[in-house]
């Protein structure tokens, strides 16, 4: 009998192992099958060198070519002569070997051509580079057709980004991102707040990594990573939802730029869960708000100049960093004196047996191992985190819904059947299958972040290319979501995709979309903006019909994270007339 051996000599060999595993379910049952008799099980004995059944894997790596799934297992086939490797399946000449299966180096993996002292960012100049900063989705796409799944860019002289395409490779840098996942983001907001120690301890959660990081993070997180904790915000969330449809939305019906709306709802949701009082910005708009949301749209929108030109900065300040420095010192202006009012509050009122903590302040300010300093650099980074990224995802849900009235009508019938008198409970969010399912969808289309970047705590196959640690690896997940190898019609808006039962319901890998992002470092906020998200479609599309006013299409401009390129002009039609 043929046999088959798995070569899996190190972490990652036995992650693709399991990964196949994973994707094929025969592949599955034959291995529990043949683990069974060895007393062994997935993922905790995927012995090196470990023989497995011919049939098997012949079926299934066959299954795999024809489905167009990628295997890059690490593995020889004793008699059979076949070598799979890198994303193919291909038939080796001779017996394959272990040497012919090894990764190929990293100087092999295919990118722009590097010129002397500025790499490869000439394909970023106007007139000779086919790339442009303000349209990175154009980009990647762009790069993953000339070079394929993997990418190199040299984009400061000696640093590398890879760019990967694939989810399984999406996969694998999430597995090799460590106990503290480092990206390398944000480095201007970390210089500023490094040089003004009489305000900051360190450079805040969005820039800092390593054990810093996770001190923050550990910290902050469990008042807002448990869902029954998140839950705590859903009435008051409800009820500033409500005001938009009573108070703005009652008055005028057409609105010009729902995005500013959205700001606006944005801030309104961060400052009440933040501070646990609202701040009253929907209704009567003063300057304050206007403010506030400009200069953390203006903050977040100078991250990538400065990330990227950062050897310029650090020796003399760049227009793109004053504006960093002057945005976050308004920022700070508005938010320090209201936390020493809060800290205050706490300290009077938390000997009193009746007090509750209702706003995330009220617990961070009894972390024991945080101080003020600390706490002042959580609060702005939920300020720079918590308006633009709802504004620009409503914005985008918005855009979609106006372009498809069917999935209008379904969301209104959602929603009236589970509105309780008006009004969002916990079970609502829980039962709202089909408004879930178009949040998904547009994340699909539209997630704020094109994907994600690591910088990688071990050395890993990425591609069959063998891309050492520390190196920076960015996750093209809005590019993968927009392949035909992965979605039928990949551009359609189609929601049903994700309703089980409906004929169009698709199982993909986990690792496509991922607006949230994965892991340790995943978005921190994560639960409380999927509920906002989910309250205002519920409650938006119980009363109203959307109708698109603005220019023919909405693309998506890049100045960090994917926003509108036009305003988001529509009018609301109530339902019932
Ligand atoms: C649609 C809504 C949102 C999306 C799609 C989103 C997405 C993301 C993503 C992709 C990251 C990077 C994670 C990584 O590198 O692995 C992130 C981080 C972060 N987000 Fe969000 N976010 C959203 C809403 C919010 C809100 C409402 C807040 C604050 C109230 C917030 C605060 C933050 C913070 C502070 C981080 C840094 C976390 C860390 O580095 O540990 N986000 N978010």
């Amino acid at each position: 009998m043929s046999q088959f051996q798995l070569i899996a000599v190190d972490k990652s060999n036995i992650d693709t192992e399991n990964r196949l595993f994973h994707r094929h379910p025969e592949a599955l049952r034959s291995q529990q099958s043949l683990t069974h008799s060895t007393g062994s099980s997935r993922g905790t004995t995927s012995n090196p060198g470990q023989i497995l059944p011919s049939d098997l894997k012949i079926a299934d790596l066959m299954a795999s070519r024809k489905s167009g799934l990628h295997c890059r297992q690490l593995i020889q086939v004793r008699s059979g002569r076949r070598c799979f490797q890198s994303g193919k399946i291909s038939k080796c000449a001779v017996a394959a070997t272990r040497s012919s299966c090894t990764p190929k180096p990293f100087d092999r993996i295919p990118g722009p051509k590097s010129l002397p002292f500025i790499g490869t960012t000439w394909k970023y100049f106007p007139i000779v580079g086919s790339y442009k900063t303000s349209d990175l989705v154009a980009a990647n796409l762009l790069k993953l057709k000339e070079y394929g799944p993997i990418v190199r860019e040299e984009i400061v002289p000696g640093t590398y980004a890879v760019s990967v395409f694939d989810p399984a490779d999406i996969e694998s840098v999430y597995k090799a991102e460590g106990r503290t996942p480092a990206r390398r983001s944000h480095l201007a907001v970390q210089h500023y707040r490094l040089s003004r120690p009489q305000l900051y301890n360190t450079g805040g959660l969005l820039p800092t990594n390593g054990e810093e990081w996770w001190r923050l993070r550990s910290a902050f997180q469990k008042s807002l990573s448990r869902i029954q904790n998140v839950r705590h915000f859903l009435p008051t969330a409800d009820a500033i939802m409500q005001e938009l449809m009573d108070e703005v939305f009652q008055r005028g019906r057409d609105v010009d730029d729902f995005q500013t709306v959205a700001a606006r709802l944005g801030l309104e949701l961060t400052w009440t869960a933040m501070f646990g009082k609202r701040l009253g910005c929907l209704a009567d708009p003063d300057e304050l708000p206007a403010r506030l949301m400009n200069a953390a749209e203006t903050t977040n929108c100078s991250i990538l100049e400065t990330d990227n030109t950062e050897r310029i900065w650090r020796k003399w300040k760049t227009a793109a960093y004053k504006r960093i420095e002057d945005n976050l010192s308004y920022i700070e202006s508005v938010i320090v004196p209201a936390l020493l009012r809060k800290q205050q509050e706490v300290e009077e009122s938390k000997t009193s047996p009746d007090w509750e903590p209702i706003g995330l302040l009220d617990h961070y300010f009894q972390i024991p191992g945080v101080d003020f300093k600390d706490i002042t650099g959580m609060a702005v980074d939920l300020i720079l985190g918590g308006i633009d990224t709802t504004s620009y995802t409503s914005s985008f849900l918005v855009w979609h819904l106006t372009q498809n009235p069917r999935v209008q009508e379904l969301c209104r019938d959602e929603s009236r059947r589970l509105l309780d008198g008006g009004v969002v409970r916990p079970e609502t969010l829980a039962d709202a299958a089909y408004v879930r399912a178009v949040l998904k969808e547009t994340f699909r289309l539209n997630p704020i972040a094109i994907g994600i970047s690591r910088n990688l705590a071990e050395s890993t196959v990425l591609a069959g290319h063998l891309v050492p640690k520390d190196t920076l690896v960015i996750t093209q997940n809005m590019v993968a979501c927009r392949q035909a190898q992965h979605f039928k019609n990949p551009t359609s808006f189609l929601p049903e995709r994700w309703v089980k039962g409906s004929e169009h319901y698709t199982q993909v890998s986990p690792y496509l979309i991922l607006p949230f992002s994965h892991g340790p470092r995943t978005c921190i906020a994560r639960r409380l903006a999927e509920q906002n998200l989910l309250t205002l479609m519920l409650k938006m599309m119980s009363r109203y019909r959307l109708e698109w006013r603005g220019k023919k299409e909405l693309k998506i401009v890049t100045p960090l994270i994917c926003k509108p390129d036009s305003p988001v002009k529509i009018s609301l039609h109530s339902w019932d007339c």
